[in-house]
C-alpha cells in the first residue's frame, strides 16, 4: 500500500468515526423528540384534540427550511425529513386517540 493510499485510509477512518458519533446523536435526539411527541399525543387524546395541527406543522417547516439554509443543508431535504417524522408522529397520535 502506497503512503498516499495509507493516508487516504486514515482520513476515511477519521470521517467515519465522526459520522458514527453524529449518527448516535441523531438517534438519541430522535428518541428524545419522540418521548415529547408521545406525551403530546396522550395529552391530545385525553382532551379530544385533533392528532394533526397543520398550522404548527407549516410554522415548523418554514423554521426548518430557514435553519437548513443557514446550516448549508438542502432545505428541500430538511422539509422532506421533517414531514417524514411528523407523519410518523401523527400515526402515534391517532393510535393514542383510538385507544383512549
Ligand atoms: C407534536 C404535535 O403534533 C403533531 C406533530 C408535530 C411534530 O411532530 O412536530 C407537529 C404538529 C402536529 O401535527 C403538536 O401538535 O405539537
Amino acid at each position: 500500500m502506497s503512503d498516499t493510499v495509507k493516508l487516504a485510509a486514515e482520513v476515511l477512518q477519521g470521517h467515519r468515526a465522526s459520522i458514527d458519533r453524529l449518527d448516535a446523536i441523531l438517534v438519541y435526539t430522535l428518541g428524545e423528540r419522540f418521548k415529547h411527541t408521545q406525551a403530546v399525543g396522550k395529552l391530545k387524546a385525553e382532551h379530544d384534540l385533533p392528532p394533526s395541527d397543520p398550522t404548527r406543522e407549516a410554522d415548523q417547516i418554514a423554521r426548518l427550511e430557514d435553519l437548513a439554509k443557514r446550516a448549508d443543508l438542502d432545505p428541500e431535504f430538511a422539509k422532506k425529513f421533517l414531514n417524514f417524522i411528523i407523519a410518523e408522529v401523527i400515526q402515534h397520535h391517532k393510535h393514542h386517540a383510538d385507544n383512549t
